[in-house]
């Protein structure tokens, strides 16, 4: 199936800090697009990524787990491998944080072999207004449960944002699942 899969609770609370924890240790930078081109109005946020080894490997695990899961009950998607680390996005009201309509398909080496998107709440409801992930995969807007801990998977051909952080910060972790290419 081609639409979107909700998970209400991928991480628990102390999950959501561990993983914000890990990256504390590492710098972020500024996110480019697909093929490291930048664009202010598209995409503000600051972001660092999990490597599949170390201390953030348990964090891969449960994607793994997870995603096996999903693409057997619901994408049934022939899916390869995991090409690219996690990133962990940080999207800040007072920098304008915020990531415009696109889709996660690009022309680069791995955006053009992406065929799932995940993406996990890191951060507590109260700690950001607004920054809502938003997908249009059939002409309907559909927002995805903030809810922290809760994950989404989509085809990462499916048009999708994040509105403008309004207060405050929100995290996310997003991973992306290769395969060949939709045809
Ligand atoms: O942070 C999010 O909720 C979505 C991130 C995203 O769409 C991306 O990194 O491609
Ligand atoms: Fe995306």
């Amino acid at each position: 199936m081609l639409s979107p899969y909700s998970l209400d609770r991928m991480f628990s609370d102390t999950e959501c800090d561990q993983i914000i924890r890990l990256t504390q240790a590492q710098d972020f930078s500024d996110a480019g697009l697909v093929r490291g081109r930048q664009n202010e109005n598209i995409r503000v946020a600051r972001i660092t990524w999990l490597d599949e080894e170390g201390e953030g490997a348990w964090v891969f695990r449960r994607v793994m787990e997870v995603v096996r899961d999903v693409n057997r009950a619901h994408f049934n998607f022939a899916l390869t491998e995991f090409a690219e680390r996690a990133q962990v996005a940080l999207y800040a009201s007072d920098a304008g944080g915020h990531f415009d309509w696109h889709s996660d398909i690009g022309a680069g080496t791995f955006a053009q072999k992406r065929k799932l998107t995940l993406v996990a709440q890191l951060s507590e409801g109260n700690a950001y207004e607004d920054g809502r992930l938003e997908l249009n995969g059939n002409g309907q807007v559909e927002t995805a449960d903030a809810t922290r801990g809760s994950a989404i998977l989509f085809p990462s051909f499916t048009l999708h944002r994040v509105t403008p952080v309004s207060r405050g910060q929100r995290y996310s972790l997003t991973t992306w699942v290769h395969g060949p290419e939709f045809t």
